[in-house]
Protein backbone atom coordinates (compact mmCIF):
# COMPACT_ATOMS: atom_id res chain seq x y z
CA UNK A 1 0.00 0.00 0.00
CA UNK A 2 1.15 3.49 -1.25
CA UNK A 3 1.62 5.98 2.19
CA UNK A 4 -1.09 8.37 1.62
CA UNK A 5 -1.05 12.31 1.97
CA UNK A 6 -1.78 13.77 5.17
CA UNK A 7 -4.61 16.54 5.78
CA UNK A 8 -4.43 17.89 8.44
CA UNK A 9 -8.45 19.42 9.81
CA UNK A 10 -7.96 22.18 12.65
CA UNK A 11 -12.07 22.81 13.78
CA UNK A 12 -14.50 22.09 16.74
CA UNK A 13 -16.17 18.80 17.57
CA UNK A 14 -19.88 17.79 16.99
CA UNK A 15 -21.14 15.68 19.43
CA UNK A 16 -23.39 14.44 17.04
CA UNK A 17 -20.76 13.46 14.59
CA UNK A 18 -22.61 15.05 11.52
CA UNK A 19 -20.07 18.41 11.46
CA UNK A 20 -16.39 19.63 12.71
CA UNK A 21 -14.19 16.84 13.02
CA UNK A 22 -16.14 14.01 12.88
CA UNK A 23 -17.40 14.84 8.98
CA UNK A 24 -13.62 15.97 8.39
CA UNK A 25 -12.13 12.70 9.45
CA UNK A 26 -14.45 10.48 7.93
CA UNK A 27 -14.60 12.40 4.88
CA UNK A 28 -10.66 12.29 4.38
CA UNK A 29 -10.48 8.52 5.03
CA UNK A 30 -12.93 8.21 2.58
CA UNK A 31 -10.94 9.84 -0.07
CA UNK A 32 -7.91 8.26 0.29
CA UNK A 33 -5.79 10.64 2.98
CA UNK A 34 -4.66 10.17 6.65
CA UNK A 35 -6.43 12.94 8.55
CA UNK A 36 -4.46 14.63 11.64
CA UNK A 37 -6.95 16.48 13.49
CA UNK A 38 -6.29 19.79 15.98
CA UNK A 39 -9.38 20.88 17.95
CA UNK A 40 -10.12 24.41 18.43
CA UNK A 41 -13.86 24.17 20.57
CA UNK A 42 -16.16 21.39 21.91
CA UNK A 43 -19.26 21.91 20.95
CA UNK A 44 -22.55 19.83 22.67
CA UNK A 45 -24.43 19.86 19.42
CA UNK A 46 -27.18 17.43 18.03
CA UNK A 47 -29.40 17.87 14.70
CA UNK A 48 -31.49 20.31 16.29
CA UNK A 49 -28.83 22.73 17.22
CA UNK A 50 -25.48 23.80 19.57
CA UNK A 51 -26.53 23.75 23.24
CA UNK A 52 -22.97 24.57 24.28
CA UNK A 53 -19.52 25.95 23.04
CA UNK A 54 -16.05 25.17 24.99
CA UNK A 55 -13.42 27.26 23.97
CA UNK A 56 -10.11 25.14 23.70
CA UNK A 57 -7.67 27.26 25.25
CA UNK A 58 -4.73 28.85 22.75
CA UNK A 59 -1.56 27.02 24.23
CA UNK A 60 -3.42 23.80 23.71
CA UNK A 61 -4.50 24.27 20.20
CA UNK A 62 -0.99 25.79 19.38
CA UNK A 63 0.89 22.69 20.80
CA UNK A 64 -1.50 20.53 19.05
CA UNK A 65 -0.30 21.91 15.98
CA UNK A 66 3.19 21.80 17.00
CA UNK A 67 3.31 18.08 17.47
CA UNK A 68 1.14 17.43 14.18
CA UNK A 69 3.51 19.74 12.12
CA UNK A 70 6.92 19.02 13.77
CA UNK A 71 5.80 15.35 13.14
CA UNK A 72 4.26 14.58 10.26
CA UNK A 73 4.51 15.37 6.73
CA UNK A 74 1.04 17.91 6.02
CA UNK A 75 0.29 18.25 2.35
CA UNK A 76 -3.27 19.91 2.98
CA UNK A 77 -4.34 21.89 5.43
CA UNK A 78 -8.69 22.33 6.15
CA UNK A 79 -10.07 25.04 8.75
CA UNK A 80 -13.43 24.64 9.94
CA UNK A 81 -14.59 26.24 13.28
CA UNK A 82 -11.87 28.69 14.93
CA UNK A 83 -13.81 30.29 17.32
CA UNK A 84 -11.53 33.10 18.32
CA UNK A 85 -9.72 35.30 16.97
CA UNK A 86 -6.41 34.81 18.78
CA UNK A 87 -7.13 30.96 16.78
CA UNK A 88 -7.30 32.77 13.92
CA UNK A 89 -4.13 34.45 13.81
CA UNK A 90 -2.39 31.62 15.50
CA UNK A 91 -3.23 28.85 12.65
CA UNK A 92 -2.33 31.72 10.14
CA UNK A 93 0.95 31.79 11.64
CA UNK A 94 1.57 28.08 11.61
CA UNK A 95 -0.25 27.53 8.00
CA UNK A 96 1.74 29.92 6.45
CA UNK A 97 4.91 28.35 7.96
CA UNK A 98 3.65 25.37 6.54
CA UNK A 99 3.30 25.59 2.60
CA UNK A 100 0.95 23.95 2.19
CA UNK A 101 -2.39 24.23 0.16
CA UNK A 102 -4.99 25.52 2.89
CA UNK A 103 -8.52 25.18 2.21
CA UNK A 104 -10.22 27.88 4.74
CA UNK A 105 -14.48 27.39 5.56
CA UNK A 106 -14.63 30.33 7.37
CA UNK A 107 -17.68 28.82 9.81
CA UNK A 108 -19.87 31.87 11.32
CA UNK A 109 -23.33 30.57 11.62
CA UNK A 110 -24.19 26.66 11.89
CA UNK A 111 -27.64 25.69 9.95
CA UNK A 112 -29.58 26.06 12.85
CA UNK A 113 -28.65 29.27 13.89
CA UNK A 114 -25.84 29.31 16.40
CA UNK A 115 -23.52 31.79 16.47
CA UNK A 116 -19.62 29.90 15.90
CA UNK A 117 -17.83 32.92 14.66
CA UNK A 118 -18.64 36.63 15.95
CA UNK A 119 -17.14 39.87 14.49
CA UNK A 120 -13.85 39.87 15.98
CA UNK A 121 -13.12 36.40 14.19
CA UNK A 122 -14.58 37.73 10.77
CA UNK A 123 -11.86 40.57 11.02
CA UNK A 124 -9.25 38.40 12.06
CA UNK A 125 -10.26 35.90 8.82
CA UNK A 126 -9.83 38.77 6.54
CA UNK A 127 -6.57 40.37 7.75
CA UNK A 128 -4.95 36.95 8.96
CA UNK A 129 -6.03 33.82 7.36
CA UNK A 130 -8.12 34.84 3.79
CA UNK A 131 -4.49 36.43 2.03
CA UNK A 132 -2.14 32.89 2.80
CA UNK A 133 -5.57 30.54 1.78
CA UNK A 134 -5.65 28.57 -1.61
CA UNK A 135 -8.91 28.92 -1.51
CA UNK A 136 -12.11 30.29 1.02
CA UNK A 137 -15.34 28.29 1.22
CA UNK A 138 -17.75 30.34 2.20
CA UNK A 139 -21.89 29.17 2.27
CA UNK A 140 -23.88 32.24 0.75
CA UNK A 141 -24.45 33.96 4.46
CA UNK A 142 -21.00 33.35 5.66
CA UNK A 143 -19.60 35.17 2.14
CA UNK A 144 -21.96 37.95 2.93
CA UNK A 145 -21.04 38.67 6.37
CA UNK A 146 -17.17 38.55 5.45
CA UNK A 147 -18.06 40.59 2.64
CA UNK A 148 -20.03 43.22 4.79
CA UNK A 149 -23.05 42.49 2.51
CA UNK A 150 -26.76 42.11 3.32
CA UNK A 151 -27.24 40.73 -0.18
CA UNK A 152 -25.15 39.76 -3.29
CA UNK A 153 -25.30 36.51 -5.01
CA UNK A 154 -22.45 33.53 -4.86
CA UNK A 155 -21.30 34.80 -8.07
CA UNK A 156 -20.65 38.11 -6.89
CA UNK A 157 -19.50 37.41 -3.55
CA UNK A 158 -17.39 34.90 -4.95
CA UNK A 159 -15.66 37.50 -7.20
CA UNK A 160 -15.66 40.52 -4.43
CA UNK A 161 -13.72 37.50 -1.73
CA UNK A 162 -10.38 37.15 -3.94
CA UNK A 163 -9.69 40.49 -3.45
CA UNK A 164 -8.18 39.31 -0.20
CA UNK A 165 -6.27 36.83 -2.20
CA UNK A 166 -6.89 33.72 -2.38
CA UNK A 167 -9.50 31.59 -4.72
CA UNK A 168 -13.31 31.70 -3.40
CA UNK A 169 -16.18 29.01 -3.76
CA UNK A 170 -18.91 30.58 -2.78
CA UNK A 171 -21.30 27.28 -1.51
CA UNK A 172 -25.32 27.49 -1.24
CA UNK A 173 -26.10 30.26 -3.45
CA UNK A 174 -29.17 30.84 -6.03
CA UNK A 175 -31.10 27.94 -6.49
CA UNK A 176 -28.44 26.10 -4.24
CA UNK A 177 -25.84 26.94 -6.90
CA UNK A 178 -21.63 27.01 -6.37
CA UNK A 179 -19.58 29.67 -7.71
CA UNK A 180 -15.45 29.25 -7.83
CA UNK A 181 -13.51 32.54 -8.80
CA UNK A 182 -9.90 32.57 -8.92
CA UNK A 183 -8.48 35.64 -8.45
CA UNK A 184 -7.94 37.52 -11.97
CA UNK A 185 -10.69 34.88 -13.71
CA UNK A 186 -14.50 35.33 -14.22
CA UNK A 187 -16.36 33.00 -11.83
CA UNK A 188 -17.37 29.67 -12.97
CA UNK A 189 -20.14 27.00 -12.02
CA UNK A 190 -18.95 24.42 -9.93
CA UNK A 191 -22.32 22.46 -11.31
CA UNK A 192 -24.12 19.54 -9.31
CA UNK A 193 -27.29 17.69 -8.70
CA UNK A 194 -29.55 18.25 -6.24
CA UNK A 195 -30.22 15.65 -3.45
CA UNK A 196 -33.94 16.43 -1.93
CA UNK A 197 -33.14 15.46 1.52
CA UNK A 198 -33.72 16.71 5.22
CA UNK A 199 -30.25 14.70 6.24
CA UNK A 200 -27.94 17.60 5.27
CA UNK A 201 -26.48 18.92 8.39
CA UNK A 202 -21.84 18.77 8.22
CA UNK A 203 -22.44 19.74 4.31
CA UNK A 204 -20.23 22.42 4.53
CA UNK A 205 -17.58 20.73 6.79
CA UNK A 206 -17.69 17.66 4.19
CA UNK A 207 -16.90 19.58 1.28
CA UNK A 208 -14.58 21.54 2.56
CA UNK A 209 -12.71 18.71 3.63
CA UNK A 210 -13.39 17.15 0.47
CA UNK A 211 -11.60 19.78 -1.78
CA UNK A 212 -8.53 19.45 0.59
CA UNK A 213 -7.90 16.26 0.37
CA UNK A 214 -8.06 16.10 -3.27
CA UNK A 215 -5.42 19.17 -3.14
CA UNK A 216 -3.53 17.00 -1.34
CA UNK A 217 -3.60 14.37 -4.10
CA UNK A 218 -2.24 16.74 -6.63
CA UNK A 219 -5.44 17.63 -8.26
CA UNK A 220 -5.94 21.37 -9.86
CA UNK A 221 -8.25 23.74 -7.65
CA UNK A 222 -11.19 23.31 -10.50
CA UNK A 223 -11.30 19.75 -10.64
CA UNK A 224 -11.17 19.24 -6.98
CA UNK A 225 -14.13 21.70 -6.50
CA UNK A 226 -16.07 19.38 -8.72
CA UNK A 227 -14.87 16.01 -7.23
CA UNK A 228 -15.62 17.37 -3.65
CA UNK A 229 -19.30 18.88 -4.81
CA UNK A 230 -19.58 14.94 -6.44
CA UNK A 231 -18.66 13.24 -3.23
CA UNK A 232 -21.42 15.52 -0.82
CA UNK A 233 -23.90 14.40 -3.41
CA UNK A 234 -23.04 10.96 -3.26
CA UNK A 235 -22.75 11.07 0.30
CA UNK A 236 -26.83 13.45 0.80
CA UNK A 237 -28.11 10.15 -1.24
CA UNK A 238 -26.72 7.83 0.63
CA UNK A 239 -28.20 9.51 3.66
CA UNK A 240 -31.50 10.62 2.89
CA UNK A 241 -33.58 7.62 3.71
CA UNK A 242 -31.94 7.46 7.33
CA UNK A 243 -33.48 8.46 10.26
CA UNK A 244 -31.63 9.93 13.06
CA UNK A 245 -32.18 12.41 15.13
CA UNK A 246 -35.21 15.43 15.61
CA UNK A 247 -33.69 17.55 13.60
CA UNK A 248 -31.79 17.56 10.25
CA UNK A 249 -30.08 14.59 10.20
CA UNK A 250 -26.24 13.93 9.68
CA UNK A 251 -24.97 13.62 6.24
CA UNK A 252 -23.74 10.03 5.92
CA UNK A 253 -20.11 9.51 6.67
CA UNK A 254 -20.43 6.15 5.17
CA UNK A 255 -18.75 4.98 1.94
CA UNK A 256 -21.59 5.48 -0.18
CA UNK A 257 -21.89 2.37 -2.73
CA UNK A 258 -19.68 2.96 -5.82
CA UNK A 259 -17.17 5.36 -4.22
CA UNK A 260 -13.65 4.26 -5.66
CA UNK A 261 -11.35 7.12 -3.00
CA UNK A 262 -9.44 9.08 -5.65
CA UNK A 263 -6.02 7.66 -5.82
CA UNK A 264 -2.81 9.38 -5.32
CA UNK A 265 -1.74 11.79 -8.85
CA UNK A 266 1.92 12.13 -9.61
CA UNK A 267 1.59 15.76 -10.20
CA UNK A 268 -0.25 19.00 -10.05
CA UNK A 269 -3.09 18.79 -11.84
CA UNK A 270 -3.13 15.51 -12.82
CA UNK A 271 -6.74 13.80 -13.82
CA UNK A 272 -7.85 10.99 -11.33
CA UNK A 273 -8.52 7.94 -13.53
CA UNK A 274 -10.57 5.18 -11.51
CA UNK A 275 -12.92 7.54 -9.93
CA UNK A 276 -16.46 7.02 -10.50
CA UNK A 277 -17.44 11.04 -10.79
CA UNK A 278 -16.34 13.30 -12.68
CA UNK A 279 -16.10 17.73 -12.34
N1 LIG B 1 -29.44 19.28 -0.98
C1 LIG B 1 -28.25 19.36 -1.56
N2 LIG B 1 -28.00 18.71 -2.72
C2 LIG B 1 -26.80 18.76 -3.32
N3 LIG B 1 -25.76 19.46 -2.82
C3 LIG B 1 -25.94 20.11 -1.66
C4 LIG B 1 -27.18 20.12 -0.96
N4 LIG B 1 -27.05 20.88 0.17
C5 LIG B 1 -25.79 21.32 0.18
N5 LIG B 1 -25.12 20.89 -0.92
C6 LIG B 1 -23.73 21.12 -1.27
O1 LIG B 1 -22.92 20.94 -0.12
C7 LIG B 1 -21.75 21.76 -0.24
C8 LIG B 1 -21.63 22.60 1.04
O2 LIG B 1 -22.47 23.71 0.91
P1 LIG B 1 -23.44 24.33 2.01
O3 LIG B 1 -24.47 23.34 2.38
O4 LIG B 1 -23.87 25.63 1.42
O5 LIG B 1 -22.47 24.56 3.23
P2 LIG B 1 -22.84 24.88 4.75
O6 LIG B 1 -23.12 23.58 5.40
O7 LIG B 1 -21.61 25.56 5.25
O8 LIG B 1 -24.06 25.79 4.73
C9 LIG B 1 -21.96 22.60 -1.52
O9 LIG B 1 -21.30 21.97 -2.61
C10 LIG B 1 -23.46 22.56 -1.69
O10 LIG B 1 -23.87 22.80 -3.03
C1 LIG C 1 -18.19 22.18 15.40
C2 LIG C 1 -18.93 22.62 14.18
N1 LIG C 1 -18.22 23.05 13.12
C3 LIG C 1 -18.87 23.49 12.01
C4 LIG C 1 -20.23 23.49 11.95
C5 LIG C 1 -20.95 23.96 10.73
O1 LIG C 1 -21.05 22.84 9.93
P1 LIG C 1 -21.54 22.78 8.42
O2 LIG C 1 -20.87 21.66 7.74
O3 LIG C 1 -21.44 24.11 7.82
O4 LIG C 1 -22.98 22.26 8.62
P2 LIG C 1 -24.30 22.94 9.04
O5 LIG C 1 -24.19 23.39 10.45
O6 LIG C 1 -24.47 24.05 8.03
O7 LIG C 1 -25.24 21.83 8.86
C6 LIG C 1 -20.94 23.02 13.06
N2 LIG C 1 -22.29 22.98 13.06
N3 LIG C 1 -20.27 22.60 14.17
Amino acid sequence: MTTPPVVLTIAGTDSGGAAGIAADVATIGHLGAHAACVVTAVTAQDTLGVRVVHPVPVEVVAAQLDAVLEDLPVAAVKTGMLGSPEVVELVARRVRAAGVPVVVDPVLVATSGAVLGDEAVVRAYLAHLLPLATVCTPNLDEARVLCGRRSGTARDLASQLTAYGPAALVTGGDDGRDWLAVPGHRPVEVAHPSVATTNDHGTGCTHSSALATHLAHGLALGEAAGLAAAYVVDQLVAGSGWHLGRGRGPVAHTVAPGIVPVPRAGGLGQSCPGARYGP
